[in-house]
């Protein structure tokens, strides 16, 4: 398979309860996030950096499902590029590829920074393992494509998304050195699935109407 990024780059190595019929639609949801979202608030966090108890993590890393409020907080940028962050990184692909992923980020194992893993085979010792640390994104394609995501915070549900086919990014590697990378078709989707979970963005708020309408019975909360 060709490489997306070139080599230096690569890292080696239900709910039971009340139904969310409760809530009358996802604009609930969104009204709530984007309110704690507005530029001034969370752009403000996002400058603002991790402390090494942010970045304390306890292996095996589990996988915090939706309702979880550490999918909802504000993910904090990364400034300190050592032996805890590889180990964090290596946790993170284990329990990727443990549960069938292709990709994960940070909030989704309990620890909120902006930190995202992928490998679009989903294998260990196949594809590629992208590592990406405080990610900007630039250009976006106008040009959009559906997918039937699916995510590992909400087991067993998937739906259609459109997004962009192209994304061009700015990031850290996990060494702490900066790169641009131009991504588009299955790296960009999955790029774009993690880059929202660093925003506190759940992927049923990017669904179409009918789309969310088809799965909402299965959100459930407890
Ligand atoms: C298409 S972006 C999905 C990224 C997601 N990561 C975090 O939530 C993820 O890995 N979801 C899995 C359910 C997934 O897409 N797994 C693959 C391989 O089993 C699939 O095609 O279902
Ligand atoms: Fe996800």
């Amino acid at each position: 398979m060709a490489s997306i990024l070139p080599s230096h780059l690569l890292h080696h190595h239900h709910l039971r309860c009340s139904a969310l019929a409760a809530i009358p639609n996802r604009f609930f949801y969104l009204t709530l996030s984007s309110s704690s979202r507005t530029k001034s608030a969370f752009s403000a966090s996002q400058n603002e950096f991790a402390s090494l108890g942010d970045l304390e993590f306890e292996a095996p890393l589990k996988i915090a499902k939706y309702p979880d409020p550490k999918l909802r907080k504000k993910n904090k940028r990364i400034g300190t590029f050592d032996d805890n962050l590889k180990k964090l990184v290596d946790e993170m692909f284990d329990v990727m590829y443990e549960t069938d992923g292709i990709g994960l980020s940070a909030p989704q194992v309990g620890i909120n920074v902006q930190l995202m893993v992928f490998n679009p085979v989903g294998e260990r010792g196949e594809g590629e393992e992208i590592v990406l640390v405080n990610p900007r994104v630039g250009k976006r394609s106008l040009n959009r494509t559906i997918y039937n995501e699916g995510c590992l915070s909400f087991p067993g549900i998937r739906g259609d998304v459109k997004r962009p086919e192209y994304v061009k990014i700015d990031a850290l590697d996990v060494k702490g050195k900066r790169f641009s990378v131009s991504l588009s078709g299955l790296p960009a989707r999955i790029f774009q699935h993690e880059f929202d979970h660093l925003q506190g963005i759940l992927f049923f708020e990017r669904m179409a109407d009918e789309v969310f309408d088809s799965i909402r019975g299965q959100l459930q909360v407890c």
